[in-house]
């Protein structure tokens, strides 16, 4: 059980590594292939020459104690201080100069794959479906990108600056003492190596565990905190602040707890990994000095060898950080790459063409639907919204309306029947042409956190200031950006939250009007406004959808009495459809939709003009108190 585990493990690791090759060798950047080659040829330089500096010591040592015969052309008073020099400083900067170039030089590479992946990421995130997006919580998604990100950059630095030439450096390391000392020292020195580096891996992998465990719930307290902070007024309006940080709190615990864990199993490695690497040294140093007393080695070897294992050393500490980080980020990565695995869920058909639009007369025919298999939504739809014209769909909650919208974008593909735009099915066009075609005045329109009029222009980007002040005259909203003091630099706060519902759904009729497209959808364009309002509105969008075919949900029967056929959803059928005088005729559900309406705006008008007439005694009172 356990082994399959490590090598389902070693494999998604070796699967996540070769996902990342060839952003480090990408196929079409010679300029990066050339970055690569010379740093590597940095990397074995500084390697090569750092194996000189216990050479320098040795001699210097030998020299000192009058056991190395100078050259004839370098006084013996000066062997020692330069060898010294070169030991501590020549060699040092020298390989120091190789080590910057050799980072300078693979920067580029390393962060080129960085915004490569990056951008495939953000490119994939718009792909998926909306049930993808619907299913996964924003704040989890960001931080595993954000992490997968970070973690690419570790694995450029890790395994390419630092494993590459702590390999190396043991095999000059090996091969020195098994040509000078003997295979004693090397077997010694090997199996020290192998013992620290299985006791790291092993460690390591234990402080994985705690590790996911640790991003888990940092995940979850993100998440927590960001939906908890998007439904801020949610959280004022239910006196729910308490509640909400005990949440966050619990998370947090948690996250305390494995954080906590992870620095005391730091503790346990660290300390195992001195000890082993305390006892092989001990060994080997205890040879070494053995033999100088039996005259086969001078001070200056046992100099040698101790400075050795001292360089030794120091990527061997690395090692241990190196397993862990990388191990880390091939964590974050793989989440990732999963990530990157999820299959888009409306895709082109191969060899899809565009949509072609003459009239854009649209068709639902006989769609049936379903979120969850279990659960139909549309039970065989079957409406025609001809060329030009205006076809509104109305229905008690959860009817199915904006289900139909949905459709019509593609956001889901149908189950049964089939949806086509000038005859042309849906799903055998592009989804980019198909989307260019339908302009959309959403239910919800949520804006993005920049200006106004760059929130207009997001219909058309390359529209002129003109053209976006024309759009938002047309959707009566240009006196109201006018009188604002940055006027069309306003910035709109998150989601758009400083403007009010009706102001940000003129923005989203004004981005559409520049969008100009020849099927339009309004959905519920006219909810939550007041009379006022609603009836500008309602103008600019009997101007925007004037000649082109459109498809109208709404709750609100007013805005649809001029439409050319009301369609009345109920229970994901259509139960009647007419006109707006034939419906009433009917006496159906629409008819009594009608008259509940009307009830119901009768009771506000009454209210509001109970209040004036309040408001108007109040007022002669305090006159006649006054006289
Ligand atoms: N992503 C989804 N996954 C599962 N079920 C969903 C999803 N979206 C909507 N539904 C369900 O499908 C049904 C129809 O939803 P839809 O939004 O189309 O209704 P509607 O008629 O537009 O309602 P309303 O007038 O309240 O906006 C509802 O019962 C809803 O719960």
């Amino acid at each position: 059980m356990a082994d399959k585990t490590v090598s389902a493990e070693s494999g998604s690791t070796l699967r996540t590594l070769a996902n990342l090759w060839p952003y480090m060798w990408p196929a079409d950047r010679a300029d990066l292939k050339v970055r690569v080659a010379w740093a590597t040829l940095f990397l074995v330089l500084a390697k090569l020459i750092l194996v000189l500096v216990p050479y320098f010591f040795k001699w210097a040592t030998d020299a000192l104690v009058g056991e190395l015969q100078p050259a004839d052309y370098i006084p013996a008073v000066l062997v020692a201080p330069v060898m010294l020099v070169l030991a501590y400083n020549v060699v040092r900067i020298v390989q120091l100069g190789f080590n910057q170039l050799r980072d300078a030089l693979f920067a580029r590479v390393g962060q080129h794959a960085v915004r490569q992946l990056g951008y495939r990421t953000f490119v994939h995130m718009h792909k998926l479906s909306l049930r993808f997006h619907l299913e996964r919580r924003t704040g989890g998604l960001s931080r595993i990108i954000e992490r997968g990100v970070k973690g690419i950059e570790t694995i450029v630095r890790f395994t390419i600056l630092n494993t590459a030439p702590t390999v190396l450096e043991f095999a000059l390391t090996a091969i020195i003492f098994w040509v000078t000392y003997g295979w004693i020292y090397v077997a010694i020195i090997a199996a020290t190596v192998w013992l620290y580096t299985w006791f790291t891996v092993r460690a390591s992998d234990w402080r994985i565990a705690i590790r996911r465990e640790m991003n888990d719930s940092d995940t979850e307290a993100n998440t927590k905190a960001i939906d908890s902070l998007l439904n801020y007024e949610t959280v004022k309006y239910f006196n729910n602040e308490k509640m909400e940080a005990e949440r966050f709190d619990r998370s947090m615990a948690r996250y305390e707890d494995a954080a906590t864990r992870t620095w005391t199993s730091l503790g346990w490695l660290n300390f195992g990994q001195g000890v082993i690497f305390g006892v092989g040294m001990a060994a080997v140093m205890a040879m070494s000095a053995w033999e100088v007393s039996r005259g086969t080695h001078t001070i200056g070897d046992f100099v040698f060898v101790n400075a050795m294992l001292m360089q030794l050393s120091i990527p061997l500490n690395f090692i241990g950080f190196i397993y862990r980080e990388i191990r880390q980020a091939m964590t974050d990565i793989e989440q990732m790459f999963d990530l990157l695995d999820v299959k888009e869920e409306v895709t082109d058909r191969d060899g899809a063409s565009a949509l072609a639009v003459s009239d854009g007369k649209v068709t639902f025919d006989d769609v049936h639907f379903s979120y969850d298999a279990n659960r139909p939504i549309l039970k065989g739809i079957s409406f025609e919204v001809p060329a030009g014209k205006t076809v509104a769909i109305v229905g008690p909650s959860g009817a199915g309306k904006s289900t139909i919208s949905r459709l019509l974008f593609r956001f889901y593909d149908v189950q049964q029947g089939s949806i086509r735009i000038d005859g042309q099915d849906i799903r055998d066009v592009t989804q980019e042409s198909l989307r260019a075609a339908i302009g959309m005045v959403p239910q919800d329109t949520v804006l993005f956190n920049d200006t106004i009029a760059y929130n207009v222009r997001y219909g058309r980007p390359s529209a002129s200031e003109d053209e976006v002040a024309q759009a938002a005259d047309l959707a009566q909203i240009g006196t109201f950006i006018a009188a604002l003091p940055d006027g069309y630099r306003t910035m709109v706060g998150e989601r758009g939250l400083k403007l009010s519902g009706g102001e940000k759904q003129r923005v989203a009729i004004a981005r559409t009007i520049l969008k100009a497209p020849p099927v339009l959808m309004l959905d519920e364009a006219t909810s939550a406004l007041d009379t006022q309002t609603e009836q500008e509105i309602q103008a600019a969008l009997d101007l925007v959808s004037r000649g082109r075919t459109t498809l109208v949900i709404a709750h609100r029967l007013s805005t649809v009495i001029s439409a050319d056929e009301i369609i009345v959803l109920q229970d994901g059928r259509i139960a009647e459809r007419g006109r707006h005088a034939e419906l009433l005729v009917a006496k159906g559900l629409y008819a009594s939709m009608w008259d509940r309406q009307r009830e119901a705006t009768e009771a506000e008008e009454k209210l509001r003009r109970a209040r004036e007439t309040d408001e108007m005694g109040v007022v002669v009172r305090r006159r006649i108190s006054e006289v």
